[in-house]
């Protein structure tokens, strides 16, 4: 589902350039939920942003769903963006004078589904599903920081992505509401979603299938052998 061969990221600088990594490989099948964990500072967040084709790679090769989209134009790859993947960070951000369910439904308004009562329909099932179905009209600043970061996984599902990538989603969040927001990542996979999260919490990666450690450069499974 998704495919990585090779991938390297360096950031540019006048004097001193940054290389992240160089030659990373991995292979996440369709519905696998993958911890992503390590040293800080070794590109868990660089990795991400590339899976997400919010940046580009410096090297390598990446495919999603078989599509190739390291070599997509970037107009192709915003569409990759917006209809295929969804995101969680880790401190969510909402428009303040909209409602929790205009939030949610927002990115339905810039996509192809234009049919307002539809999206709002829509926003209200999957904030529903997250336990938020008496928040609706309720302003996001008025919710916890829990409650926030459920909102965020719902607004993240409203394209149908096939891919949800997570950024630290519980690095705020207190056990109770990092087992919430968890058990939903968990479900979501469960139902055919690649979830992809950055995590330096051993707890919440024990809710994925598989655990990956990005240091020196290498992707290497929990279990010893190479990503
Ligand atoms: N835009 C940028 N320009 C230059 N260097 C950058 C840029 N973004 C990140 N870096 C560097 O790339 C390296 C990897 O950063 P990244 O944020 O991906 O690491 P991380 O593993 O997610 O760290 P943490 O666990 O602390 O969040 C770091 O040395 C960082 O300073």
């Amino acid at each position: 589902m998704l495919r990585i061969e090779g991938l390297g990221k360096r950031y540019p600088h006048p004097e001193r350039p940054v290389e992240v990594f160089s030659d990373l490989a991995l292979d996440v099948p369709r519905g696998q939920f993958v911890s992503l964990m390590g040293p800080s500072g070794e590109g868990k967040s660089t990795l991400l942003h590339l899976l997400g084709c919010l940046d580009r790679p410096s090297a390598g090769r990446y495919w999603l769903e078989g599509i190739e989209v390291s070599g997509l134009p970037e107009e192709a790859l915003a569409a990759v963006r917006n209809r295929k993947i969804g995101f969680v960070f880790q401190s969510s951000h909402f428009v303040d004078y909209l409602d929790l369910r205009e939030n949610v439904a927002l990115p339905g308004f810039y996509g192809r589904d234009s049919d307002m009562r539809a999206c709002y329909a829509r926003a209200g099932q999957l904030l529903e599903d997250v336990g938020l179905g008496h928040r609706l009209h309720h302003r996001p600043a008025a919710l916890s920081g829990g409650e926030r970061q459920r909102a965020a996984v719902a607004r993240a599902l409203f394209n149908r992505p096939c891919l949800v990538l997570a950024d630290e989603p519980t690095g705020n969040l207190d056990t109770e509401n990092s087992r919430l927001l968890l058990t939903r990542l968990r479900e979501l996979a469960d139902s055919g979603i690649t979830v992809v999260m950055v995590t330096h919490d051993e707890q919440a990666a024990g809710f994925a299938d598989r655990v990956i450690d990005l240091a020196a450069g290498e992707l290497r499974e929990r279990n010893g052998a190479l990503a």
